[in-house]
This record gives C-alpha cells, sequence and structure tokens, in this order.
C-alpha cells in the first residue's frame, strides 16, 4: 500500500487493521470549506508542523469540532512540497512514539494544499488571494530562527533583503520579503486583521517576526515602492498582531527504525530523503507524545479554537515565564548536558544516556537543585512536574531515535541562555549564591574537553555543526591529555560572555571551571572518574 487518499479510501480497512487511525472527515468537503474561507496558513512545512500542529487540527476535524483545514505555504526549501507533500495527496503519516513503548499512527489529513511561496509558481497568486480572505485569522510560522533575519551576524543588512527593500512587495524574492508581500496583499484588500505568529523555538519569537516585517514596511514606504499606510497597518496591533508563543515537542528527524515499522506493515515508497537544502523529509514523521504549545492570546480577526486540541492561550508575561522555564532550567540546560557528556562518553541514543546514574544525576542536580530556585512558577505549568515529566518521562523514553549529536548542534549558541540566565539570576539573588553552583560549570568544561573532539577512550569523534567552531576549537587545540596547566588556553574562552551569557572569572566559576577541565583530560576514562567523583 502506499500512502495517497486514493488508498485510504479503498483500503480503509485494511490501513485499519494495521492500527492506522484514518481521517474520520470527508476531505474533499473540507478542503472545499478551507479554500472558500481559510482561517490558518502555515509557513514552514518542515517536520514539526506535520507532527503538531497539523495533528492538533487533524485531531479537531476529527471530533467535528471543526470543518475547517489548513494551507501550509514553503517558502525555503520547495522540494519538501514535492517530496514530502504532492507524492502523497498532501497526507501525512504521524507515528507517535509513546513512552510505555506504544507506536500510535495516525493518518493527518488536515493540510488540504501545500504551496510554493514561489514568484515564479502560480501557487504564488493563490496564496495572495487566501492573504486577501476576510476570513483568515492566523499566519503561523516554524522556519528556524534563521528565517526571520534581516540583518546578518556584523549588524548589516544581507545583500538579497536590502535589494527587496528597493524593488517593493512586487518583486521580492526573500522569505520575508515574500511573507510581507503577502500582508500587503491583505492591507490592499481593506487592511484586514491577522495575528502573525511564530511557532519557532526562539525567546521573544513574536518580536523577531515584527522586527522583519517592520523593517521591510518601513523600507518600502520610505523608498516609495509601496503605499504609505503600510507601516501604521503593521504597527497597529488591532490589525496585525505578533503573539509571542513557547513550543515544546521533541520531533527527531525521520528514523530508520521508524522506516522499518512502516515497512513491515507493507506500506511502500516510506523512505526519507534528504534535500539539497538539507531539510530530512518522508512520508511519515516520528515525535514524542508530550507538547506544549502556548500562545499569547492576541488575535485581532479571532481564532480557531485550538484550546480544544491542548493549545494554551495566556498573556504575554505568562508566554515569556513558561519559555524561560523550559529553555533556561527545565528542559533545555539538561538536554545540553546530556548532549555534551553523551558525546564524550560514546553514546548515540539520549534514552541510554538515562540508564547512565551519573548522567542522570548530573542533570537532576542541575535541574531541580540548581536551576529550579530561580524560576518563577508562570501558574499554567507547573515546573516541578515539568521536570519531572522530563526526566522520568520524555528523555528515557526508549523508543524516540533522538541522539546527543543531533542536540550537540549548536551548542556556543545555546550556553548564554540556557546556563547563563541561571548564573545572571543567582547573582541578582540575596539569599543565593553564585559559587553554590557546582555541576553547571561542570558542563561548561565538558563542552571545553568536548571541543577536544576526543572521547573518553581518547578515540577521534566528529564535532556537530557549530557555526563557532572556527573560532572556539583553535582555543583548545594544542592542549593534551594530562596537561595541568591549562589557564593561559582556556581564559580567553571562559571569559568570553557572548557565548557562556557571562564572563566566568567575573562571575567566580573561571578558575572551578578549568579545574574540572584539568580532572576531565587526565587519561583515559578521566571523564567517567570526574563524573563519579563530582556528581557521586
Ligand atoms: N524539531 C523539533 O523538535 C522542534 C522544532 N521547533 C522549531 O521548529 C523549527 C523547525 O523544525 P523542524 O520543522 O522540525 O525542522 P525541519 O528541518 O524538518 O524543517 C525546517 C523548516 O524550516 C525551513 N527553513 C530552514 N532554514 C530556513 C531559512 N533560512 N529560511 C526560511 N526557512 C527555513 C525549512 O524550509 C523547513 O520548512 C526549529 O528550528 C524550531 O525553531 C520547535 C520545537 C521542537
Ligand atoms: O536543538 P535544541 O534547541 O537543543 O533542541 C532540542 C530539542 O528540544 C526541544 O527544545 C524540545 O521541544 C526541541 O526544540 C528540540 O527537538
Amino acid at each position: 500500500m502506499k500512502l495517497n487518499q486514493r488508498s485510504i479510501l479503498e483500503n480503509a480497512a485494511a490501513w485499519e487493521k494495521l492500527g492506522y487511525s484514518l481521517p474520520k472527515y470527508d476531505r474533499e468537503q473540507v478542503k472545499k470549506n478551507t479554500l472558500a474561507n481559510p482561517n490558518w496558513i502555515h509557513f514552514g512545512a518542515g517536520n514539526i508542523f506535520r507532527a503538531f500542529q497539523a495533528n492538533v487540527l487533524n485531531n479537531l476535524l476529527n471530533e467535528k469540532k471543526t470543518d475547517i483545514g489548513l494551507l501550509v505555504a514553503e517558502g525555503f526549501d520547495y522540494e519538501i512540497i514535492d517530496k514530502a507533500f504532492k507524492s502523497f495527496d498532501d497526507l501525512t503519516i504521524y507515528m507517535k512514539l509513546c513512552c510505555n513503548g506504544t507506536v500510535e499512527k495516525n493518518i493527518v489529513g488536515s493540510v488540504v494544499e501545500s504551496l510554493r511561496v514561489d514568484p515564479e509558481n502560480s501557487d504564488y497568486e493563490t496564496l495572495k488571494e487566501l492573504f486577501r480572505k476576510p476570513s483568515l485569522q492566523m499566519v503561523s510560522f516554524t522556519i528556524t530562527e534563521k528565517g526571520y533575519a534581516v540583518v546578518d551576524g556584523n549588524g548589516n543588512t544581507p545583500a538579497g533583503i536590502e535589494a527587496d527593500f528597493k524593488v517593493g512587495p512586487d518583486k521580492a524574492t526573500s522569505y520575508m520579503g515574500k511573507v510581507c508581500a503577502m500582508l500587503y496583499e491583505r492591507f490592499k484588500a481593506g487592511a484586514l486583521p491577522v495575528a502573525m505568529v511564530s511557532m519557532d523555538n526562539c525567546s521573544h519569537n513574536g518580536d523577531k517576526l515584527k522586527a522583519a516585517v517592520v523593517a521591510f514596511a518601513k523600507n518600502w514606504c520610505d523608498n516609495n515602492v509601496c503605499d504609505k499606510g503600510f507601516l501604521a497597518y503593521v504597527e497597529d496591533e488591532k490589525k496585525v498582531s505578533f503573539p509571542w508563543s513557547m513550543i515544546d515537542k521533541i520531533t527527531p528527524r525521520p528514523a530508520d527504525s521508524v522506516m522499518d515499522m512502516l515497512v513491515k506493515d507493507g506500506i511502500e515508497d516510506v523512505d526519507f530523503v534528504k534535500t539539497s537544502k538539507n531539510t530530512f523529509v518522508a512520508p511519515f514523521v516520528n515525535a514524542e507524545e508530550a507538547e506544549y504549545l502556548v500562545i499569547e492570546d492576541s488575535f485581532p480577526n479571532g481564532r480557531p479554537k485550538l484550546e480544544e486540541g491542548g493549545v494554551m492561550f495566556t498573556k504575554r508575561e505568562v508566554v515569556d515565564m513558561v519559555e524561560r522555564m523550559k529553555v533556561c532550567t527545565c528542559l533545555n540546560p539538561l538536554h545540553t548536558a546530556l548532549a555534551i557528556y553523551g558525546c564524550l562518553l560514546g553514546y548515540e541514543k539520549i534514552s541510554d544516556e538515562m540508564k547512565d546514574s551519573e548522567l542522570t544525576k548530573l542533570i537532576k542536580t542541575i535541574g531541580y537543585k540548581e536551576g529550579l530556585p530561580v524560576v518563577t512558577d508562570p501558574g499554567i505549568i507547573n515546573p516541578k512536574e515539568f521536570i519531572d515529566t522530563v526526566v522520568e518521562v520524555r528523555l528515557p523514553n526508549p523508543f524516540m531515535p533522538d541522539t546527543p549529536q543531533r542536540i550537540a548542534c549548536d551548542t556556543s549558541q545555546k550556553l548564554a541562555i540556557r546556563f547563563g540566565e541561571t548564573i545572571k539570576a543567582y547573582e541578582k539573588s540575596e539569599n543565593l549564591k553564585v559559587s553554590d553552583l557546582k555541576l553547571i560549570p561542570l558542563v561548561f568544561a565538558g563542552w571545553a574537553r568536548y571541543l577536544m573532539g576526543i572521547d573518553d577512550n581518547l578515540n577521534k569523534f566528529e564535532l556537530s555543526p557549530d557555526p563557532l567552531l572556527e573560532k572556539v576549537v583553535p582555543m583548545v587545540e594544542d592542549i593534551k591529555i594530562g596537561d595541568t596547566d591549562v589557564h593561559s588556553r582556556l581564559e580567553k574562552l571562559f571569559s568570553d560572555a557572548s557565548i557562556f551569557g557571562v564572563n566566568l572569572y567575573e562571575v567566580g566559576l573561571g578558575e572551578l571551571s578549568e579545574n574540572y577541565f584539568v580532572e576531565l583530560i587526565a587519561g583515559k576514562g578521566a571523564v567517567r572518574e570526574t563524573l563519579k567523583k563530582y556528581v557521586g
């Protein structure tokens, strides 16, 4: 059997016998309703969207809580549209990998159309038409943090964006330029209201999206290539809002182990491919069961009732607190600690690391003892219960094909927010002392040890991609296993506040991190011994 609309209609009994739950609604009718009165367009047709947002709506359609589906737009990697959507009639097999070992096999049919945000393609006109519809309420995004960039790392405007600022909405070709061209259609159709909702994993994501949209509107107005009212439109929150959100659901790339399950079921053409833009796509997605999506409730044209599918709507301050709780304390720091030590100790699965008593103690101490005291309870999710679920249920899930090597990507970009914020909170606190932080510095020392690219058996391993490797690897390059005098070489690294959020020496953690490092490089097995000594 192959995944397509005809097959799920004609072979419904066979699919169901194999345990696949099929859409319980008339997709053709839902498609008609959606194209006539769309309320939700999502940009970024990646794996998380198919496993999370599209599935939430699929559940609501199954439960007859709505009769409107959604449209997905892809403006960066058009191959995704052909290889993951069109070939399968926009259906996705979502393999939910539950922690009790069961796999829920869902066929998600809520996406009624997948469109290229490509001015050379007729889909572009379709999208414009959709943006002009009064019914449109929400435009959401999972396009990675890079997707919103209108300035580069040096604060300069990239050439493509600069060119788009000059040519205006009709000829824009950059991602955000094309998004703004769509919004301009909505403006011309009567300055109709809409919420632009970033669902990317970056702090204050709504502000990032707003900054990009406002930059385009301002430059277009200044350059006289659009109607002057456009800037006021995108800046008027009653017309265009940019809610903040927090999203959490571990969604690894399509995995071999999951593909094998599908092959065993006799499903054909389920191979995954890596596109030329490095997206891993397949007719299926695999993800954990847990999911949290918390969105600031600011929707000038109303919104789909996603709360009925588990999405939480709240105030901006609460989104901020939830985000800080997850990213700075209860999930991501633990993930990063496991990533670094997992690579050093030769692990290839996060869940295997959770059987290692020193590693579990390491992350529990970082989470409960060092992090939790500085967390503000957001009220809607209990931080202690959240960590409990992370360490007891989510990370140990043996069915999740997630790897320390994937999480180790871009560590240099993550340390400041994941650990630096806690250090700063200790500095500010009247009751807590930075010197009480004992295992966060062990993660910093572990990262310096990781950058040597030599594991605890003294074998070489490949470092995961990270934009700062060229800068930081040379800092540890000439350090030898067994060295004891490392200060002159580590000083530059550990004093870099752009990496750690603080200068480690200034807050009193530099020397401790260096001492740990010396123990970690003492010889073969020294990483394990150091963990035993300090984690216990
Ligand atoms: N995978 C996960 O576990 C989670 C992901 N997220 C968020 O969703 C984002 C996407 O994740 P996935 O869909 O799983 O990844 P993916 O690799 O499956 O898809 C990436 C998506 O982002 C687009 N993209 C990549 N680079 C871009 C660029 N420079 N400009 C515009 N678009 C670009 C791709 O075209 C594709 O639509 C993540 O970066 C993160 O912010 C949030 C929570 C969990
Ligand atoms: O690559 P990062 O940002 O460490 O995130 C790792 C994983 O944890 C999450 O934060 C969990 O939601 C996801 O974004 C991602 O799958």
